[in-house]
């Protein structure tokens, strides 16, 4: 059995995302977040503004049309729209989608004169899908111009079968990090899903999960792995689905499917609702900023604790709520520099 390490202060401290004197706000990364249902429009506000903390330079969301304007309320240096042109392209079939290079997600990702934009929104605004040239090398898997990542499935309804279909659509089209949560999390047991996080593992282009305990259980289920050992289960959803998981809970876990990586720092405080969305918010903001997916769960993790603790010296732990976690970010960070 594999045994977990931890990360000291110093090397959490390292991985600090300090911009340079030059940097722009599109130098800093871009993050866009698809999040925010009907139901649950906060969970794409603290996802959001959780990003802003944690350095992203531009942080986008696409959510339903009715969060708009509460996450536009969240915060009005946020650029929110509402998803419809890309949930209209998540529901054509999927052979009807066309090309890759078609994929608003991709459109994002590649450089502004692609040509692949005009036939991208042309398929959104009619319904119809265009095929769009066959998918140009420019939108593989290399750099983008600036970095970006994705954010994919905070306050999504996992019942709702239009959160499967954006969340495919986002893991088919994305060539950047992929960072998947909350009621996301169930597409990736499809047969669709297992093939998209296949294809983009093989393209070297990372997506990490960030489950709790139920949602790593339901991961789990299909594929029969045991799920009495949290620790172990990072490790093994890791090398089954392809991806960088971190599993929460009052210790956390992180596995790139070769090491297991400790987080033991949190605190009760944490267990209230709301504080997974912040925790998914940090870690795709760093992935925006280019970190590698293990430095970014860690040093999220990490931060996310310590703004926890900070908040309920003030507070209690009683009365700490994710909103005060976000609040608390500067202070876990300025602790550790
Ligand atoms: N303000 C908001 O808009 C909020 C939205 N949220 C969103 O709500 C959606 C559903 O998330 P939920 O987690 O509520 O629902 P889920 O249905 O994914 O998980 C809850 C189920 O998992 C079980 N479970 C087992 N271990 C658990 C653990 N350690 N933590 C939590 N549940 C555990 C529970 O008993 C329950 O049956 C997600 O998309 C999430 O992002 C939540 O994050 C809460 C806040
Ligand atoms: N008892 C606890 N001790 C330490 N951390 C906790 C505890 N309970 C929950 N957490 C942390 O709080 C967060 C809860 O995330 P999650 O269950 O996804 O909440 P939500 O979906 O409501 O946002 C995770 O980061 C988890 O590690």
């Amino acid at each position: 059995m594999q045994r977990a390490k931890k990360y000291t202060l110093e090397q959490v401290a390292a991985l600090l995302p300090w911009p340079d004197d030059l940097a722009n706000k599109y130098s800093r990364g871009k993050l866009t977040l698809i999040a925010g249902c009907a139901d649950y429009p906060g969970a794409a506000c603290l996802a959001a503004v959780a990003s802003q903390r944690m350095g992203a330079g531009y942080t986008e969301v696409a959510c339903s049309p009715e969060s708009v304007a509460a996450v536009r309320a969240a915060s009005p240096s946020l650029v929110v729209r509402a998803w419809d042109e890309l949930a209209a392209y998540a529901q054509l079939d999927p052979d009807e989608r066309g090309s890759i290079a078609g994929s608003p997600a991709a459109v994002q990702a590649a450089p502004a004169s692609s040509d692949g934009r005009a036939g991208v929104y042309r398929a959104c605004r009619s319904g119809r899908p265009v095929h769009a040239a066959p998918r140009p090398k420019a939108l593989g898997p290399v750099a983008p111009r600036h970095p970006l990542a994705f954010l994919v499935g905070s306050g999504f309804d996992a019942a709702d079968p239009l959160s499967a279909q954006l969340t495919c659509t986002v893991l088919e089209g994305a060539a950047a990090a992929v960072l998947v949560d909350g009621g996301g999390l169930d597409a990736l047991t499809s047969p669709e899903g297992r093939l998209l996080l296949r294809r983009r593992f093989i393209d070297g282009l990372p997506t990490v999960i960030t489950p709790h305990a139920g949602e790593a259980a339901r991961l789990a289920a299909p594929l029969a792995l045991p799920t009495d050992d949290p620790a172990q289960l990072a490790l093994l959803l890791s090398q089954a689905y392809g991806v960088t998981a971190m599993v929460k809970g009052p210790v956390t876990y992180i596995s790139d499917g070769e090491t297991i990586v400790r987080m033991s720092d949190g605190t009760s405080a944490l267990a209230k609702a709301g504080t997974g969305d912040v925790l998914a918010g940090m870690a795709a903001a760093l992935l925006a900023q280019g970190l590698t997916p293990v430095d970014a769960c860690v040093l999220a993790s990490a931060l996310h604790a310590r703004a926890a603790r900070a908040a309920a010296k003030r507070l209690t732990s009683i009365c700490v709520t994710a909103e005060d976690v976000v609040a608390a970010i500067p202070e876990a960070i300025a602790s550790l520099s």
